[in-house]
C-alpha cells in the first residue's frame, strides 16, 4: 500500500482563499488594506526566491507588500533604525527580516527580531510570541510549524491522544510544532542528536515530523506503518535539485500519509504568512 500524499498546493490553495477573505473583509469593514514588510540584507540567491514568492504571493491576495533590499555591509544600527521606521509605519502590520542574516549582523539576530513590535512579528520569533505560545495565549505564530498543524487537521488526521514524534529541536520549527501539538492533546516527544536509539522512538509516532536539514535522514525502518510522516527539510543537493530530510521512495510503502519535497510544507509556509499579516492586522485594529 502506498501513502496518501499530502500535497503542499492543495492545502495552501484553501489557506490562501483563507486570507484573501479575511482581508476582502477588513477593507470592507474598516477600510484597512493588511500590509507586509519584507526585509533582505545582503543577496543570498534562496533568499531572493523566497522573497519573491512571498511578494507575489500578496499582491495575489490583495495584501500591500514592501520588499526592502539593504546592502551587504548594512550594519545592525541601520537595520533596527529600518525595523523601528517599519513598527511605526500605519500601512505595514506584519514585518519580516530574512534569514539568515550575513555574517558581520548574524551575532545580533536576536537584538534585531526583537527589535520588531509582537503585534508586528509575523514569523512568530519574538520572545514575547513564544512565550504566548507557551501558555497558550494568542499570539502570532512561527509559519511553518503552523502550517503543518493546519494541514493536519484539515485532512482529518487525528491528532488528540496521538503519539508525535519531532526530530529537530530549533527555535523556528521543532519547539513552536512541539507546543502546537501538545495544544491539541498529542503526546509530544523531541528528538536531536543527543538521542539514544532515534528509530526505536520515531517507530512510536503517529505523526512523524523532520526538521533536521539532512537528505534522506528519515529511512523506512524508522516509521510505524500507517504513520503520518511531515518533511520539513528542505535540502539543495545540487542547483535545481531539492529534496527533504526523508527517504520519500523507501517510506511513502510504509506511511500512511507523507508530504513530499518540494510541493510540501515549503507552500504551506508561504500560505501561513499570509494568514499572519492578516491576523496581525486585525490584532492592531486596537490600536
Ligand atoms: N524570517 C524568515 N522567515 C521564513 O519563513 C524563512 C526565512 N526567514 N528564511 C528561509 C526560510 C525558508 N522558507 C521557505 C519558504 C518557502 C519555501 C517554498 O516555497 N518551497 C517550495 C519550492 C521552493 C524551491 O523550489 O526553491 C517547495 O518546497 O515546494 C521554502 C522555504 C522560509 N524561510
Amino acid at each position: 500500500m502506498s501513502a496518501r500524499i499530502l500535497e503542499g498546493k492543495v492545502f495552501a490553495q484553501a489557506f490562501r482563499e483563507d486570507a484573501q477573505k479575511k482581508a476582502a473583509a477588513l477593507r470592507e469593514q474598516y477600510g484597512v488594506q493588511p500590509g507586509l514588510a519584507v526585509i533582505i540584507v545582503g543577496s543570498n540567491p534562496a533568499s531572493q526566491v523566497y522573497v519573491r514568492n512571498k511578494h507575489k504571493s500578496c499582491e495575489a491576495l490583495g495584501i500591500y507588500s514592501e520588499v526592502i533590499e539593504m546592502p551587504e555591509t548594512t550594519t545592525k544600527d541601520e537595520l533596527i533604525a529600518k525595523i523601528d521606521a517599519l513598527n511605526a509605519d500605519s500601512k505595514i502590520h506584519g514585518i519580516l527580516v530574512q534569514l539568515p542574516l550575513p555574517e558581520q549582523i548574524a551575532a545580533h539576530e536576536s537584538e534585531i527580531l526583537e527589535r520588531i513590535r509582537p503585534e508586528k512579528d509575523v514569523d512568530g520569533f519574538h520572545p514575547v510570541n513564544v512565550g504566548r505560545l507557551v501558555t497558550g495565549q494568542p499570539g502570532l505564530v512561527p509559519c511553518t510549524p503552523f502550517g503543518c498543524l493546519r494541514m493536519l487537521e484539515l485532512a482529518g488526521i487525528p491528532i488528540d491522544g496521538q503519539r508525535a514524534v519531532i526530530i529537530g529541536r530549533s527555535n523556528i520549527v521543532g519547539k513552536p510544532m512541539l507546543h502546537l501539538l501538545l495544544g491539541k492533546n498529542a503526546t509530544v516527544t523531541i528528538c536531536h542528536s543527543h538521542t539514544k536509539d532515534l528509530p526505536a522512538v520515531t517507530r512510536e509516532a503517529d505523526i512523524l515530523v523532520a526538521a533536521v536539514g539532512r537528505p534522506n535522514f528519515v529511512t523506512a525502518d524508522m516509521v510505524k506503518p500507517g504513520a503520518t510522516v511531515i518533511d520539513v527539510g528542505i535540502n539543495r543537493i545540487a542547483p535545481k535539485k531539492l529534496v527533504g530530510d526523508v527517504d520519500f521512495e523507501a517510506v511513502k510503502d510504509v506511511a500512511g500519509a507523507i508530504t513530499p519535497v518540494p510541493g510540501g510544507v515549503g507552500l504551506l509556509t508561504v500560505a501561513m504568512l499570509m494568514e499572519n499579516v492578516v491576523r496581525a492586522a486585525e490584532m492592531q485594529l486596537q490600536d
